[in-house]
């Protein structure tokens, strides 16, 4: 059992500054499809495999590369989380994680809790602002052993099928859709105060975790007395 936390059944994770370091985002996933962008653009402009993730762009770059790609790294300098560059970069990524050159660096504690939290019978989830097939990319990619850990993991969430992550709304969407489960019985786990304040707001126990490269939380905050360190998480 985890140390510290009221029971649960469900897991449900965060996944940067929560499960991997925020620098694996922002220094490797997003440089990595910045760099591939160009060629991208240059070679599958016309292709109908593009088509899906061009046209859920906002009108006005559809048809205009420069203009397109332009946007895509505005909206990646200013980390905006929506959902039709995550699905772009998610698509993007596919090649790397192919190829080895990208493999998510799991914090050391994250595959021991989660084998410890499936094994027991409960469940573990995702909750991510990357993409659905972002996240399976990651997971069936880590440093871990065995790398894949898709198997471990019974459903996975994003802004499309659940919403905003700092929204009330978008974890009544996520309770609602695994009813048998009552909000208590849930653990939600991200370093990001507003989605763990919107994950109570739901009903759902949730925690802060303190990650190595996260922003230190806020000594006043009444959430930083209850967070949770690296190392701590797995009993084994
Ligand atoms: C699914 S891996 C890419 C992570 C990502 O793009 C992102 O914006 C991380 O957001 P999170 O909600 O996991 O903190
Ligand atoms: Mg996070």
């Amino acid at each position: 059992m985890a140390t510290g936390f009221a029971d649960f059944d469900v897991l449900l994770l965060d996944i940067e500054g929560t499960v991997c370091p925020i620098s694996f985002v922002k220094d490797v996933l997003f440089p990595y499809a910045l760099n591939a962008l160009p060629k991208l653009l240059e070679q599958k402009w016309d292709d109908a495999e593009l088509a899906q993730y061009r046209d859920a762009f906002p009108e006005e770059y559809r048809d205009d590369r420069a203009a397109f790609e332009a946007h895509f790294r505005d909206l990646v300098a200013r980390d905006v989380k929506v959902s039709y560059l995550k699905a772009l970069q998610g698509y993007i990524w596919k090649a790397g994680y192919a190829s080895g050159e990208i493999k998510a660096p799991l914090f050391p504690d994250v595959a021991p809790f989660m084998k410890e939290v499936h094994a027991s019978g409960r469940k573990v989830m995702i909750y991510s602002s990357g993409s659905v097939p972002a996240q399976k990319l990651l997971f069936g990619h880590t440093n871990a052993q065995p790398s894949d850990l898709q198997p471990l993991i019974l459903d996975w969430f994003d802004t499309v099928n659940a919403g905003l992550k700092a929204n009330v709304a978008s974890y009544e969407a996520i309770l609602s859709s695994h009813p048998d489960v009552p909000p208590g019985r849930w653990l939600f786990l991200s370093d990001n105060l507003q989605e763990v304040e919107a994950a109570r707001g739901a009903g759902m126990q949730s925690v802060p975790v303190v990650r190595p490269g996260n922003a230190p939380l806020p000594d006043e905050h009444p959430l930083a007395k209850v967070a949770v360190d690296e190392f701590k998480l797995a009993s084994s």
